[in-house]
């Protein structure tokens, strides 16, 4: 049955037993987790089926971006692995995109297919010196439009760009935020941030939220704490 709760926790962490260890103390019927790059490169596809296991839906977070064909063939070992969401990089393009959609299209337990738009961690700046002359949520919008073309699900980008992307590709296509700080906590190497409850307001499917809660001292109260304000 799947979970009302937007709140998917980051568990990046340098081990498997690190991991499995905060996903204990957390409730599958309150958030979902995301296995980004760094546990996956340590632990291989072992620590999506532990969280599994532990009855989780999971956002594997391998951000693809790579040519069509390698896409395509990753993308549905994700699938194969019956995760809940995996995401590609929106810059890969249309071709690279349709393809990720192609091979998952008929899979019986076809994940959100979801496109990163421009990092949380990237502000005007970075994006001049990769050429990008243009503000951040200029650029989202543009990646974003295409995602949908390309038949994406919906895009992670900044809770900052959500309502502008709701009017610009519709209620359904999902948006996905990183970049999530409760008041008074550290960005750290995050730019484009909001809180938990701005980011609702703004209307943002999911929130992705790491470092608040995995590095806090009582991980549990911050998630009660951040599940209680957006009730
Ligand atoms: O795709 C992602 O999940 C992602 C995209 C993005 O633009 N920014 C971003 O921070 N992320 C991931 O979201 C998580 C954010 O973690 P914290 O900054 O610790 O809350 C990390 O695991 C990032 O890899």
């Amino acid at each position: 049955m799947p979970i009302a709760s937007p709140v998917i926790v980051a568990l990046d962490y340098p081990d498997a037993a690190q991991a499995l260890a905060m996903a204990d103390q957390l409730d599958p019927t309150r958030v979902r987790v995301k296995v980004g790059k760094e546990i996956f490169t340590r632990s291989g596809p072992a620590i999506v089926e532990g969280l599994h296991k532990k009855g989780f839906e999971l956002f594997l977070d391998l951000k693809f971006h790579d040519i069509p064909n390698t896409v395509a063939g990753a993308v549905s070992a994700a699938a194969d692995m019956g995760v809940w969401m995996v995401n590609v990089h929106a810059s890969g393009g249309q071709r690279m995109m349709e393809a990720a959609a192609n091979a998952i299209a008929n899979h019986a337990r076809r994940p959100h297919l979801i496109a990163v738009t421009v990092l949380t961690s990237m502000e005007a700046a970075d994006l001049e010196q990769v050429g990008v002359t243009d503000e951040p949520r200029v650029q989202v919008q543009r990646l974003a439009e295409l995602a949908k073309r390309s038949g994406m699900d919906g895009v992670v980008c900044s809770a900052q760009e959500a309502s502008m992307l709701k009017a610009a590709c519709g209620q359904q296509f999902e948006l996905v935020t990183p970049g999530i700080r409760p008041a008074g906590v550290d960005a750290g190497d995050q730019r484009r941030v909001l809180t938990p409850v701005q980011a609702r307001d703004a209307g943002v499917d999911y929130m992705v939220i790491g470092r608040p809660i995995t590095q806090a001292a009582e991980p549990t109260t911050v998630v009660d704490e951040i599940l209680q304000s957006l009730a």
